[in-house]
């Protein structure tokens, strides 16, 4: 059996194994992994530019890392019950995915739901995304907070913790708030339903942070990421993020910004050379202030760091030791 060169004594500094592109996709001929015609169906409708490789590349590998972990914390559940002489509830594996805004959390979370779901311990996978426990619009405008969407006071974060505390004591069912991109808003009319799956995939920017948000806060020292079982960081450079943001907003404007419902309809009517202009200063005074300041400094802290370059390839995978 080949040692990885991550063990090597140059690298025992540390904290994490370092796996490059084809170091990582490699791992994947240790079980045969394979995706059927159904898997790649439902794999493009998530997103029409992920590609197949990416997918047999880069995420069943970590589907495979992901379902040894499972069976491994089912099977110290097994040996605690024994020990107490008792039976408890299962209790669902939370997998947490945080990273900026635009670095494809939620692509990367939907692929791993679908791959998850494939194997045979664990069929049912539940997505949740943190944005649902954003203070509703009128709330934040009332704090004075619209310019800081997404930033750690931006949410309602005692509602989340309670979210995943309720999840994690085997609670029959978990009821979450629901974002809308579209009308920039919590849904009034929309709620998400958690009905103790055997995974729960908890995606968000906010799920590695540790600061209080609020003062009122300052006196709670339960985080988020006590009640996570595995975390993963999604990263890339910054000039990269930005881009894939601008893409984003763009695409958002020939799309959902075009129903007359949507918040930045508006954009919709605008030339594309001030489009540009308006995510790139959305992006320079929000969502690139609240990165630098409050989510890269969660990076390693994480489980698994994913490392992403052009096109949303995965250059480089970083396992914690
Ligand atoms: N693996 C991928 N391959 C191609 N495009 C991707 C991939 N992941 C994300 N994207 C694109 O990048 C943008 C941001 O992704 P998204 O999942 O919405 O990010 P986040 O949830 O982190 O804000 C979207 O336009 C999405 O289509
Ligand atoms: C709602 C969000 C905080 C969540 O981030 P995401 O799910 O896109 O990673 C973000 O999309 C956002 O709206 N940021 C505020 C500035 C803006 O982009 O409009």
């Amino acid at each position: 059996m080949n040692s990885h060169s991550a063990f090597d004594p140059e690298n025992r500094h540390s904290a994490y194994i370092q796996f490059e592109r084809d170091e990582w996709s490699d791992l994947r001929d240790n079980v045969k992994l394979t995706l059927s015609e159904d898997d790649i169906k439902q794999l493009q409708g998530i997103n029409e530019s992920l590609s197949m490789q990416e997918v047999i590349d880069i995420y069943l590998p970590l589907s495979r890392l992901l379902n040894l972990y499972v069976e491994a914390r089912q099977y110290r559940h097994t040996v605690r019950d024994k020990f107490l002489n008792s039976h408890n509830e299962k209790v669902p594996y939370i997998i947490g995915i945080a990273g900026s805004v635009a670095v494809g959390k939620s692509t990367s979370a939907r692929i791993l739901q679908a791959l998850l779901s494939r194997w045979p311990e664990h069929p049912k996978v539940a997505l949740v995304t943190t944005d649902g426990f954003l203070r509703p619009n009128k709330e934040l405008v009332a704090r004075n907070l619209m310019h800081k969407k997404g930033f750690p006071e931006s949410f309602d974060i005692k509602a989340l913790i309670d979210f995943v505390s309720a999840i994690k004591s085997g609670q029959e069912k978990v009821t979450a708030p629901v974002y809308s991109h579209l009308t920039y808003d919590i849904m009034t009319n929309k709620s998400l339903q958690v009905e103790q799956p055997d995974i729960v995939i908890l995606e968000g920017l906010n799920v590695l942070q540790t600061a209080a948000s609020t003062e009122a806060d300052q006196s709670h020292r339960t985080f988020v990421s006590d009640f996570v079982d595995f975390s993963i960081f999604v990263d890339a450079e910054t000039d990269l993020l930005k881009t894939w943001y601008i893409q984003r907003f763009l695409k958002f404007r020939e799309g959902a910004f075009t129903d007359p419902n949507a918040y930045f309809h508006s954009y919709s009517k605008m030339s594309k050379r001030e489009a540009v202009a308006i995510a790139s200063k959305i992006w320079d005074e929000i969502n690139g202030v609240n990165l630098e300041e409050n989510i890269r400094p969660t990076r390693d802290r994480a489980n698994l760091i994913l490392k992403k370059s052009t096109n949303h390839q995965v250059s480089q995978v970083q396992l914690r030791k």
